[in-house]
């Protein structure tokens, strides 16, 4: 195995691997298999600007692991992505696809750029010069993108339609995360979150955080992007109290609870720190963290809660709607607190589910209604939530570890039934 090729970010999020293994009784074969990536492809994507200039980007797309179907993951679009965030996201594709039981395996993407300084017209010149480069990896039964940070269904639906034009006919199983318009899931702009609140609502009694006559339920969502917007509403309507939200220029605490036409205003104006309001006070955005509430919602990017800010949280209940938002070292003083970690890969994964459904109805071309997708993503939830809290209460391990120990063991199944190991031993 290349050890020396993998990156800081892949290493830690290995060592996840590592701890759920020591829990059942694996093959070498599993380890060597998914201690590295399959493939990396880097490219440098040339595009013409708006003022005549050339300008270059360089891009990624990672295939991890195809063991239990084509690899499936978002592409991110930010200026400080690097290959060994795109390895360590496409690793935790890779478990949170097993965690679920859909029929793929992970992989991810990223542009390095900020979109925020190019005109929609450059966007889409670099989207399409993204699938050109990779449209030998790419494809419904290969690998399959998704939108992820600053990736939307508008960018999807451009995708979708290079991939199309390069290969002679509409291939809408492509890319899912795509405009209903063409082909795209209804049900799917809110199904991370929405994944998120069901699991949260079946698991509720369980995590001491259910609804009761008089209780007063307080949650802060740090990251109020697509992910963490739908979920403080999803929140909301359940009778939770907003206490704070943050975004990347800033955050407030609203003791009394948010008015959400009123922060999506300050949010179109420059940010969630411009809201005002009786009670909203602007914070630091690690101060939302200390606030007094039930439960905390990271749903901004990786490692935003580590070993510096850990201490600040109060909320026995976290539930991570962003991938990676805790560091390992966090994760340990969180577990040693007694504070319930909803992973990622689980608490996330509404949004890979219902990419699978968009993925089965396009290849059906037999289109779901919303309420159908809803009840077969809440089933989904709620099974896996189940299974893994079974795992939780009979190792007497975390959650992250449970979920890990799930998607591992569904991982070396796979792997033991390709049935090559059997062929080289006595
Ligand atoms: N959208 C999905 O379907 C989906 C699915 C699974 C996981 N996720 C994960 O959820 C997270 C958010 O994704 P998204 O699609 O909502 O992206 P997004 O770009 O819509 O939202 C990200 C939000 O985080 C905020 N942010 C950035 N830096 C911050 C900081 N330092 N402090 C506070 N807020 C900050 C941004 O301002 C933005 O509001 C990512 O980790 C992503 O990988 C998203």
């Amino acid at each position: 195995m290349l050890d020396d090729e993998r990156g800081p970010l892949l290493r830690q999020a290995l060592s996840r691997l590592d701890a759920a293994a020591a829990y059942l009784d694996l093959d070498q074969d599993v380890a060597e298999k998914l201690g590295a990536p399959r493939e990396t492809l880097k490219a440098r994507l040339l595009i013409r600007m708006d003022d005549g200039s050339r300008r270059a980007f360089t891009a990624w797309r990672c295939r991890y692991d195809d063991t239990r179907g084509p690899t499936k993951g978002g592409i991110r679009y930010h200026p400080a992505s690097t290959m060994d965030e795109v390895e360590a996201l496409a690793f935790w594709m890779t478990f949170k696809c097993a965690v679920m039981n859909l029929p793929y395996g992970g992989g991810k993407g990223a542009i390095r750029v900020d979109p925020h300084g190019l005109s929609r017209a450059e966007l889409e010149r670099l989207s399409r010069a993204y699938v050109q480069a990779f449209a030998g990896v790419i494809g419904p039964e290969r690998d399959i993108p998704a939108p992820d940070v600053y990736t939307d269904a508008m960018v999807m639906g451009w995708m979708a339609d290079e991939y199309g034009s390069l290969t002679g006919a509409p291939a809408p199983a492509v890319v899912t995360g795509k405009p209903v318009a063409l082909g795209g899931s209804l049900g799917r702009g809110d199904a991370t979150a929405r994944g998120g609140w069901y699991l949260l609502r079946h698991l509720a009694a369980r995590l001491g955080v259910e609804d009761q006559p008089g209780r007063v339920r307080r949650a802060i969502v740090q990251g109020y992007g697509n992910a963490g917007r739908h979920m403080a509403r999803l929140l909301a309507s359940d009778g939770w109290t907003i206490v704070g939200v943050s975004d990347s220029r800033g955050a407030v605490a609203a003791p009394g609870g948010i008015d959400f036409d009123a922060l999506d205003a300050a949010k179109a104006r420059g940010g969630v720190g411009l809201l005002e309001g009786p009670g909203v006070r602007r914070v630091d955005p690690d101060e939302i963290l200390a606030l007094d509430a039930e439960l905390l919602v990271p749903a901004a990017l990786e490692e935003m809660i580590h070993a510096g800010n850990v201490h600040l949280i109060t909320a026995p209940v976290v539930l991570e709607l962003a991938n990676g938002p805790v560091t390992p070292e966090a994760d340990e003083v969180l577990t040693a607190r007694g504070i319930t970690v909803l992973p990622d890969i689980l608490a996330n994964a509404g949004g890979v589910t219902v990419s699978y459904f968009e993925w089965v109805q396009n290849r059906q071309g037999w289109y779901w209604g919303e309420a159908e997708v809803h009840e077969r993503l809440k089933a989904a939830m709620e099974r896996e939530g189940d299974a893994i809290g079974d795992r939780v209460a009979a190792l007497g391990i975390d959650w992250r570890t449970a979920a890990y120990v799930h998607g591992l063991a569904r991982l070396a199944d796979a792997i033991a039934a390709h049935g090559t190991q059997t062929d080289f031993r006595g």
